[in-house]
């Protein structure tokens, strides 16, 4: 007890814990308590039931005991009440037996003599029926008997008319038979005469067989001897197959051998078409090189023949280049005086000396000029933009040189692009090309391909900077794939700048022609692209006002021409210097510049055909165009 009270002061906590266990024990005492109570009472009145339970079941016993008895008493009396039945059962059967036994011999007696007395009643109707029939049958006797008879008569009539008719059958049958017997006998000798034929004709064929059996023999043993012939033949060739196989079998090896080395050649040809393609590309590089040394712009002079006397004296050339590689040109004036005042070319006052690429005298021929420009014409294939101008004045020989209908720049040019384009099939190009010409008068664009049906629309010139591309609307554009077909429409522009012409005083000649072939390569194998274009122009003629004497709208169509020939001197001349400088290039300052916008900008390649006449008269405007002419030159891009 102490250390539990020792313990409570210590621990405080534990003491209330162990209260409420007590109580929670208490609580629970008290509740088993009243559950002992409640089943003592619930026993108790179980115990009274069962009590109950075993009085109500002996009673059950008792009675049961009384059923029992009350059943065995049945039984008994059953029994008895059964024996008595069964005896009384017995002597009544006997009885009923003896009573039946009577009644069924009275009725035997009494059926047996009423079926006597039916059989005696049906005896006697069998007997009347009887007699009926035997009289009836005797009846039927006589009657067959009379048929009999009468079927006798009949048959004996019908054998007399049997026999008539069999005799005249016979005696029909006779007459017959002797006509057969006639007829047997014809044939008879028909057939004789028929078996005389047969054995002729067996003789004749007895003798055929036996000719031909000869000839069969004969054929026979020729056979037989070419047959052995054919065999020993068979037996050679034979032979000579063994031969040939062994041949072939020599062949087939060599064959090999070939198709082995033909690989070989494949693989070889490969490699030789791959260093082809780099060749190709090199050379590509290499001209355009060429082109570039030779200078990107080029003038070349050409003076064309005439008939007259009054030449100017012009000195040309012995196909011989000065220092700079170029060659001389030295014009004078015939019966003037010198002076020894040297301006912008002059010697003297009528001297004059001017430096090209290369001079042209008069029989010089188209052909031989184009050799010169066919390098140019490559470049349009290799993807360059190519310029080639014909300059000069009026009646110098531009569309000559230009536009000859056989030799001109322009047909010349067309034949080589699709000879050369022919070769390049071979390497694996192929070219789409496109055509259009325009002329440009008095700062107008005019569609020379226009069909004559349909009508001029707005001609406008469009830039695309970004892939330097110029296109001017409306203007009849032609997919070119023949030189039959570029011939052909070189025909139809040079029939309606004629018609143009013929309608407006002379328009050919103040006007600038400009063919433009556009020209798209396509490489399969290497899978490059070029594309360049190819502009030939034929620019008006080049007089000065104070030469041309014009007036009203001459001297606008002047004005206008020589607005635009100073532009392009002027655009040549930027270039090169935008090359030195970057400056602005006027392309706008006319519609032939700015046409030819994208073709002079960038990589260009240009040749000004500076075409001067010989004539004393022309002197001052050959020297105009040839000072022209320097000025373009003295602008090479380097
Ligand atoms: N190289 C030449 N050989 C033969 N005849 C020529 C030659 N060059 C020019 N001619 C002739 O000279 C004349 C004028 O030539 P062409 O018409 O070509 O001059 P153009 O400069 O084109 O004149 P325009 O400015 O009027 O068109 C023509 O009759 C032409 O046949």
């Amino acid at each position: 007890m102490t250390s539990k009270t020792h313990s409570s002061y210590s621990k405080p906590i534990d003491i209330h814990r162990l209260d409420r266990e007590i109580q929670a024990k208490l609580t629970n005492n008290m509740t088993l308590k009243t559950k002992i109570t409640t089943l003592t009472n619930q026993k108790q009145t179980q115990e009274l039931q069962v009590r109950k339970l075993e009085d109500d079941f002996q009673n059950l016993k008792k009675k049961l005991q009384l059923i029992n008895n009350s059943i065995n008493e049945l039984e008994s009396n059953y029994k008895e009440s059964y024996n008595q039945l069964s005896d009384e059962f017995d002597i009544s059967s006997k009885q009923l037996n003896v009573q039946f036994n009577q009644r069924l011999n009275d009725l035997k007696e009494n059926v047996s003599a009423l079926v006597e007395h039916q059989i005696n009643k049906s005896m006697n109707i069998l007997l009347s029926q009887k007699k009926h029939f035997e009289s009836d049958v005797t009846e039927l006797k006589q009657a067959n008997e009379y048929q009999k008879s009468d079927l006798i008569r009949k048959l004996i009539k019908l054998k007399e008319d049997f026999n008539k008719k069999k005799i005249q059958l016979f005696n029909q049958l006779d007459e017959t038979l002797d006509g057969l017997n006639n007829d047997i006998n014809t044939i008879k000798d028909t057939i004789l005469s028929k078996i005389d034929e047969r054995d002729a004709l067996q003789n004749d064929l007895i003798n055929n067989l036996q000719q031909i059996n000869k000839r069969l023999v004969n054929k026979l043993s020729q056979t037989k001897s070419t047959y052995e012939n054919k065999e020993l033949e068979i037996n050679s060739i034979k032979s000579s197959i063994i031969k040939n196989q062994n041949d072939y079998d020599n062949y087939q090896n060599s064959i090999n051998d070939k198709k082995s080395q033909l690989e070989l050649f494949k693989k070889s040809i490969l490699e030789i078409n791959s260093t082809l393609a780099s060749n190709e590309f090199k050379r590509r590089v290499l001209h355009n090189k060429l082109q570039e040394l030779k200078g990107n712009i080029r003038v070349y002079c050409r003076v064309r023949p005439t008939a007259s006397d009054e030449l100017s004296n012009i000195e040309y050339p012995d196909n011989e280049f000065n220092d700079d590689a170029c060659q001389d040109l030295i014009i004078s004036k015939k019966q003037e005086s010198h002076s020894s005042s040297l301006q912008f070319g002059r010697l003297s006052s009528n001297t004059y000396k001017f430096q090209f690429d290369k001079i042209f005298s008069p029989d010089i021929k188209n052909e031989e000029i184009f050799d010169e420009l066919s390098q140019l014409i490559q470049s349009s294939l290799d993807g360059y933009n190519v310029c080639v101008f014909a300059y000069g004045q009026t009646g110098s020989g531009k569309t000559w040189t230009m536009s000859h209908s056989e030799t001109g720049m322009i047909p010349l040019s067309i034949n080589k692009i699709f000879d050369d384009i022919e070769d390049l099939k071979s390497k694996n190009w192929t070219y789409n090309l496109e055509g259009q010409f325009v002329e440009i008068y008095n700062e107008s664009i005019i569609d020379l391909l226009l069909d004559s049906s349909s009508s001029q629309g707005k001609h406008e010139i469009k830039h695309d900077d970004i892939n330097f591309k110029t296109t001017i609307t409306n203007v009849t554009s032609i997919s070119i794939s023949s030189k039959e077909q570029a011939h052909s429409i070189l025909n139809r522009a040079s029939k309606n700048r004629s018609t143009a012409s013929t309608l407006s005083n002379e328009r050919s000649s103040r006007s600038h022609s400009i063919f433009i072939l556009k020209l798209k390569a396509h490489n399969s194998k290497t899978n490059q692209d070029l594309e360049g274009t190819l502009n030939l122009i034929d620019l008006a003629g080049s007089e000065r006002l104070s030469q041309s004497q014009a007036k009203g709208d001459r001297l606008k169509e002047t004005q206008s021409i020589n607005k635009s020939l100073s532009s392009l001197g002027d655009v040549i001349y930027s270039l090169n210097l935008k090359n030195q400088n970057n400056n602005h290039i006027p392309f706008r300052n006319s519609k032939l510049t700015y046409l030819l916008k994208h073709s002079l900008g960038g990589d260009l390649k240009t040749l000004m055909f500076v075409n001067i006449s010989p004539l004393q008269k022309n002197f001052a405007e050959s020297i105009n165009s040839l000072r022209f002419a320097t000025k373009v030159n003295s602008t090479k891009i380097k």
